[in-house]
């Protein structure tokens, strides 16, 4: 068991982890649950593979589960599904000092905090996310959002929970493509600040993925403690530290978005591929070392994960990618900085990155002629 404290001003919270959590979740939330009825919002997979062990452990502490049970996937972070839910909570009668539960992936996490951020201008919820990726990323740090057509994650709040429950059984039920898609938010932390965790990745990670139980342990606990020192820095994203945790996601998000944020590509699979072409494309501007940027190329294929675009069968050109990338919210002033690795274990904010050269770039990468 491990506890991470997340350091926020004004909002400090934890985040536990560990194995057997689900069945003392009213233990472990304690008085925050201040109700009989505890909202809890979901999705339907999620509900079937953790939803009893969560109402028996309500029920023992006199509380009732009310589910809101929406349909899995990527498509559920929508302003129907917002407005659901806002609707229903109102319908629960949820106040401020209440706690909303948010049982799931980041798609559950990210919509039920966008909800609890403006229900009556701000109410408690609690993250138990119950995907590797989640586990790693998506609880921690306050990011909140729906995806709009516009694209990935345009409206939503920074709006910390007030605890982070991650039950590592819960992974015992995770598809193993869910897996590997929050693996490449593990390796992430390695690539962008901490060179010897990526090589813990290279030798650890298949075993890891494999189910071993104590490198699963470390990998969330290493991993939830790197995210919670970046937001502690730099909890809104202003001083170029919180982007870094952006690495590959320029290109992962126009992946996502080119695929019509469809279970044809997941978050974290976008992610990956984006990582590698970030590293590509540091490695065409003379910063990290062309091998080192198929290191981890190769490091993603090794785990079984695609690390090349060409595979994808897009059907479209670099400049179809790159027209995407102008709603990144990094955006600034018609300047759109990418994170860019000087080598693995060095990320920074590139601020003088011509357009053109990324569509050219992506032109050779989508054709498979590097
Ligand atoms: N807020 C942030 O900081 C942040 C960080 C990273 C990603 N995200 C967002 O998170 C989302 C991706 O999250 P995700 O990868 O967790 O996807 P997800 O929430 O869609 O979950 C993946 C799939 O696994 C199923 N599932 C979840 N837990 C399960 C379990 N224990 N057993 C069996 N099935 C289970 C879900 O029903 C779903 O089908 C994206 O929308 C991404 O933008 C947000
Ligand atoms: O917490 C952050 O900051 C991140 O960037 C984590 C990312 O893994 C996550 O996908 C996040 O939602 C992306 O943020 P966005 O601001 O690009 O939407
Ligand atoms: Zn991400």
């Amino acid at each position: 068991m491990a506890v991470i404290p997340v350091d926020i001003a004004g909002r400090p919270y934890e985040v536990q982890v560990g194995s057997g959590l689900l069945p003392r979740l009213a233990e472990l939330a304690g008085p925050r649950l201040r109700k009989r009825r505890v909202p809890i919002v979901t999705d339907a997979h999620v509900h079937k593979a953790c939803g009893a062990a969560v109402e028996a452990s309500l029920a023992a502490a006199g509380h009732e589960a009310a589910w809101r049970i929406l349909p899995p996937g990527e498509a559920t972070k929508s302003w129907e599904q917002l407005a659901a839910t806002v609707d229903w909570l109102l319908a629960e009668e949820v106040e401020r000092g209440d706690h909303i539960i948010a049982l799931g992936g980041g798609v559950i996490g990210d919509l039920t905090g966008f909800a609890a951020a403006i229900l009556k201008r701000g109410c408690n919820f609690i993250q138990v996310p119950t995907t590797l990726l989640a586990q790693v990323d998506s609880s921690v740090g306050g990011k909140t959002a729906i995806n709009t057509p516009a694209g990935k994650n345009l409206v939503g709040a920074f709006h910390q929970p007030a605890l982070v429950l991650a039950d590592l059984d819960a992974l015992g039920t995770l598809p193993q493509r869910e897996l590997l898609a929050g693996y490449a938010e593990v390796v992430k932390y390695g690539l962008l600040g901490d060179a010897p965790f990526f090589d813990w990745c290279v030798i650890n990670g298949a075993a890891m993925l494999a189910g071993d139980a104590a490198l699963r342990e470390y990998a969330v606990a290493h991993s939830v403690a790197a995210k919670a020192a970046i937001v502690k820095a730099d909890e809104r994203e202003t001083l170029g530290l919180r982007a870094l945790l952006n690495l590959g996601h320029t290109f992962g998000h126009a992946l996502e978005a080119q695929t019509g944020f469809s279970n044809r590509l997941l978050h974290g699979e976008g992610v990956a591929l984006g990582m590698v072409l970030a590293a590509r494309f540091s490695a065409r501007r003379g910063l990290i070392a062309a091998a080192d940027a198929e290191r981890i190329a190769a490091h993603f294929t090794d785990v079984g994960m695609a690390s090349e675009i060409a595979t994808l069968g897009l059907n479209c050109d670099g400049q179809a990618l790159v027209a995407h990338m102008l709603h990144d919210k990094k955006m600034d002033a018609g300047t759109l900085p990418f994170v860019l690795l000087r080598q693995i274990g060095e990320a920074f904010l590139a601020k003088d990155v011509d357009l053109g050269e990324v569509a050219t770039f992506l032109d050779a990468e989508l054709s498979g002629r590097r």
